[in-house]
């Protein structure tokens, strides 16, 4: 949708799509009745596709497959809505899809289908040199003389009157040069049988060869005229398709293509298209398999970004496929499988709170790190969150990342803690985040045990894995097993922002060969912004969960795009807020909902929420926000910003907390915590598209 552009203008725009569409039917019927070979019906196909073309879509009829000798194919036709690979069947019996097969007259038909899905295959690894995803092709099987409106796995059955209008809402997905590209390309791959092609308006209007009058009125069962006039007003409406819903680097393709006999994993450094992949993978897995999909992160608002997403780039098969943030996953199978679960977090929190005091205060462990909150993590991310139930086991864990070196007194005095917790949280009879994951971790293996083919998902996608526990992983590896294409993992473990760590390997995932991918080249921000978020994390070394270290300072390559840091040091704090809402101020409102401003901590994050509010400045919570425009800054925390990015990111008072403060040498636990610090401002730093802004106080 054009930005600004009123209701009427558009409904004024859709009108005269409409009129034009009916003009270019009428003249296209009388071209099509030329050709002569194919029956009544074929042609009346043929006429709705030659509408098309009058609308810049290109038309490639009657064409080799190459590799074969004798199979043809029907038609292909490229155009803004996408690449359809046609088949065009004039059979008198009516077809019917029974479960997952084709019918017609009585017989099966399935070889019919079988072969289409097969060119289409061929159309789409042509196409993906080019970099279009084999989301944007599609094969179309239509009935002359039939009404139907089916699918077939990645079929669509459409009968004739149907097609136009289907073909009208597949959105706006190809440039015009796109479209010529793309249909050269096919041209290339299938070749003619003679060297003409059917229809190209503007070479036949330039030969000064006209097309025989119209006839006044199409035929009945050409068009469906309501259908097209509702579809013409739907694309009038809507958006254009982001491009990368429908063009990736040749890379992404292919990734989006690739058959994996088992778990596989996309890694790859900030703004590399590794979402877009995984959803990609996501509907083609959707169009090709039966069965549901999962997709599945650990932030909590993620989800409905990501469903937003998959809805407008393949709206056929957004309902084949789950997303869900992990806990929100566990609680409502468990719910279903009837096993009592009761996730209170605060009750949880006073338990610790409680044992605390009781065993952990005045313990050595209060020397090693003062604040409770670090021995919560251990017990969360290290303890339970990889499924340790007993001291033997602690005492000899590998602590990932974790900084503190824990002797085995210091560890005991842990577990003593864990303890308590463990017993004040059992006496208040409340679950936490861990216990959700650990149950139904236990519930999905059991199942498994008991029939191995029981699986309630085809395929499993995992975004941002680096933030799941051990017992995460385990829990969704239990739910997709080994199956082919079962199982797949993407993140970065530079972008990880809670405490601990784990390999896959700890978790029984074996990634091997081809199965371990990573992307390169980041597009989401521009060269400065991204040196600039480089610096923060420069020195930290990380550990992926495939066990690789890596420098923080990676080696990325970037898109070129125009981008900016601007940087803002005011000399106290009130000076510095106002700087900010100055910057706040002076955007339009379009401007101001395409802005995030994000904050490391809960305390700010409300400071600035009366800020704004105070000042005027429409604010919309992160929590809320799924993706789609709506009024007002995006206001929340680092971690919530988590996946997504704006055109203009303000990270207010960015600088502190990132080194340890204090005078004297700071403990291990110090420099823990100030090295997650940095890795989550680098994570809020790279979600700047265009406008990375950053303020700090200097007195
Ligand atoms: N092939 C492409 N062409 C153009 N833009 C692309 C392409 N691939 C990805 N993008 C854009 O790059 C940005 C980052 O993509 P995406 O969110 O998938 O990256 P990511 O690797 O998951 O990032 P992060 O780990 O930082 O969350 C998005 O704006 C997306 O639109």
């Amino acid at each position: 949708m054009a930005a600004g552009e009123s209701a009427a203008r558009r409904a004024q725009r859709a009108r005269r799509q409409e009129r034009l569409l009916r003009e270019q039917l009428r003249a296209a019927g009388a071209e099509a009745r030329r050709w002569e070979a194919a029956s009544e019906g074929e042609q009346r196909v043929a006429a709705q596709l030659l509408a098309f073309t009058e609308r810049g879509w290109r038309l490639l009829v009657d064409r080799r497959w190459p590799g074969t000798r004798a199979a043809n194919v029907d038609m292909l036709l490229v155009g803004q809505g996408g690449v359809f690979v046609l088949d065009v069947k004039n059979w008198r019996a009516a077809p019917e899809v029974r479960g997952d097969a084709l019918w017609a007259g009585g017989q099966p038909r399935d070889e019919h289908a079988r072969k289409l899905a097969r060119v289409t295959g061929v159309a789409e690894g042509a196409l993906v040199a080019l970099g279009l995803s084999p989301v944007a092709v599609r094969p179309l099987m239509v009935f002359a003389g039939h009404r139907l409106a089916a699918r077939l796995g990645p079929i669509d059955l459409l009968g004739e009157a149907e097609l136009a209008p289907y073909l009208w809402r597949r959105g706006r997905r190809l440039s015009p040069a796109r479209v010529r590209e793309v249909a050269e390309r096919l041209a290339g791959v299938f070749p003619a049988y003679q060297p003409a092609v059917v229809s190209e308006p503007a070479r036949r209007r330039a030969a000064g060869d006209r097309p025989e009058p119209p006839a006044a009125e199409p035929g009945p069962g050409l068009f469906d005229v309501a259908a097209v006039r509702d579809a013409a007003l739907a694309d009038a409406l809507a958006a254009p398709i982001e491009r990368w819903m429908t063009f990736l680097h040749p890379d992404q393709a292919a990734l989006v293509r690739r058959d994996w006999s088992g778990p596989a994993r996309i890694s790859g450094a900030a703004g590399t298209g590794k979402t877009v992949v995984a959803l990609h993978r996501a509907a083609r897995l959707a169009r090709h398999t039966s069965g549901r999909l999962l997709y599945v992160t650990f932030a909590k608002n993620l989800p409905r970004v990501q469903r937003a997403f998959l809805r407008a780039m393949a709206p056929e098969v957004a309902d084949r496929v789950e997303f869900s943030s992990l806990h929100a996953w566990a609680i409502e199978y468990l719910q279903r499988a009837g096993v009592p679960v009761q996730l209170r977090g605060e009750q949880a929190d006073t338990a610790f709170a409680r044992a605390w005091m009781e065993v952990g205060r005045d313990s050595r462990l209060a020397e090693i790190a003062p604040g409770h909150q670090y021995w919560r993590d251990e017990i969360q991310y290290v303890i339970k969150g990889r499924g340790i139930t007993t001291f033997e086991e602690y005492a000899t864990v590998r602590r990932r990342r974790r900084r503190t070196a824990l002797r085995g007194q210091d560890r005991a005095a842990v577990w003593a803690l864990y303890e308590a917790y463990e017993r004040r949280r059992i006496e208040r009879g409340v679950h936490d985040f861990d216990d959700v994951l650990s149950l139904a971790w236990e519930r999905v293996r059991a199942a498994g045990a008991r029939d191995p083919s029981d699986r309630p998902y085809r395929a499993v996608i995992v975004d941002e894995v680096q933030d799941l526990t051990l017992v995460g992983v385990r829990l969704l590896h239990a739910l997709a097993g080994e199956a082919p294409n079962g199982l797949l993992l993407v993140g970065d473990g530079q972008q990880a922002v809670y405490p601990g760590g784990f390999r896959l390997a700890e978790a029984g995932v074996d990634i091997r060969g081809d199965r371990a991918q990573v992307l390169r080249r980041n597009y989401r921000n521009s060269q400065e912004i991204l040196r600039t978020a480089m610096a923060v994390v420069a020195d930290d070394t990380f550990e992926d969960i495939d066990g690789e270290r890596t420098p923080g300072r990676r080696e990325v390559d970037v898109a070129y795009r125009a981008g900016e840091v601007v940087r803002v040091v005011a000399p106290s704090a009130a000076e510095h807020d106002e700087e900010l809402l100055a910057a706040l101020r002076a955007l339009a409102p379009e401007a101001l909902a395409d802005a995030a401003l994000l904050c490391p901590s809960m305390r700010a994050i409300g400071h600035y929420q009366r800020l704004l509010t105070r000042a005027g400045v429409p604010v919309c919570p992160l929590e809320n926000y799924a993706g789609s425009a709506v009024p007002g800054v995006k206001l929340g925390s680092y971690r919530r910003a988590k996946g997504l990015e704006f055109k203009r990111v303000y990270l207010p008072r960015h600088d502190e907390g990132l080194a340890p403060g204090g005078d004297g040498e700071p403990s291990d636990a110090d420099l823990e915590q100030a090295e997650l610090a940095r890795g989550q401002l680098f994570v809020a730093m790279t979600r700047a598209r265009d406008t990375l802004w950053l303020g700090s106080v200097k007195e």
